[in-house]
């Protein structure tokens, strides 16, 4: 776990953010900061609105209301200059489309490039600039997944899709990682292998955001927590956050009894929630 200095720079800045489906809300005047450099758990039962705020910082949902800054300017700036990765979780791809493991990954380039020569971009991709056949061999390097460059992405397990799309996100190279449910139905070893790249992630300087319902995990790897039922209901270290009384409170006592079967103890009151 990083130390956090008393007042650290804030990645991204959320004031008086309301979020709605069909007039449904969601989202009720979240104000929130997630600290620059630092790794971040978003925490919360099923149905939070966990999602919906990943939807409102890529710019794929418009809020009712309110201001998303990243690094002091409008989000939308960061996000045009490919500073922004996004993980989806794995529900959210069309696994039987026709394209391989490396094109999938080439996919997080594409926002870089904008800034090639124009020729570039209309012709095959063995034109592409090598900088971006680079960062993907790079990002499918980093998760082991290199050997699998020409398989089609129909062809892969659920584990081996998560790292997939967790390749994808990190050959944006971005500096802000918003990551929904990168541990969810993965084995011990890949669930290890991502917590190892989200690390070296945060220890070169960049900004990690993730969703997880692995309260171990958390406990274990993240300087940052976030609590949230459609509105925030708490913010800090995650000793702070993660206790027993929080976590009830925040009505995901099941969630919790799930992640710990993995964990090596179990407290008495968790134990007693269960029941
Ligand atoms: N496209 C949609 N149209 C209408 N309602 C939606 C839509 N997407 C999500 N919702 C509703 O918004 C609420 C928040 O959903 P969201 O997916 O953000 O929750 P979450 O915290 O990510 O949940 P989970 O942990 O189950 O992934 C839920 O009640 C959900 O049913």
């Amino acid at each position: 776990m990083a130390t956090i200095p008393d007042t650290p720079t804030a990645a991204v800045e959320i004031h008086g953010l309301h979020a709605a489906y069909q007039r449904q809300p969601v989202l009720e005047d979240i104000n929130l900061t997630f600290p620059a450099g630092l790794w971040t758990a978003i925490v919360g039962p099923n149905g939070a609105g966990k999602s919906t705020l990943f939807h409102v910082l890529t710019g794929n949902m418009k809020p009712l209301r309110g201001t998303v800054h990243a690094f002091g300017h409008p989000i939308a700036e960061h996000r045009r200059a490919g500073h922004i990765a996004y993980m989806a979780q794995r529900e959210a791809i069309e696994w039987d489309f026709p394209v391989s493991v490396w094109e999938t990954v080439m996919g997080g380039r594409f926002g870089h490039m904008r800034r090639d020569a124009w020729w570039r971009r209309y012709m095959p991709a063995r034109w592409y600039h090598p900088r971006h056949g680079d960062a993907v061999r790079d990002a499918l390097a980093a998760v082991d997944m290199l050997g699998f460059s020409d398989r089609p992405i129909g062809a892969l397990s659920g584990g081996q899709k998560k790292r997939v799309l967790l390749a994808r996100a990190l050959a944006q190279q971005a500096r802000i990682l918003l990551l929904d449910e990168p541990l969810a139905g993965v084995d011990p070893p890949s669930e290890q292998l991502i917590l190892d790249v989200l690390r070296g992630e945060r220890e070169q300087g960049k900004t990690v955001i993730m969703v997880t319902h692995d309260m171990p995990s958390a406990r274990r790897y993240v300087d940052h927590v976030v609590l949230i039922n459609r509105v925030i209901r708490g913010a800090g270290r995650p000793d702070d956050m993660l206790s027993d009384a929080k976590l009830a409170a925040l009505a995901i006592a099941r969630v919790e009894s799930t992640a710990r079967e993995m964990a090596p103890a179990a407290s008495p009151l968790s134990t007693a929630l269960d029941r």
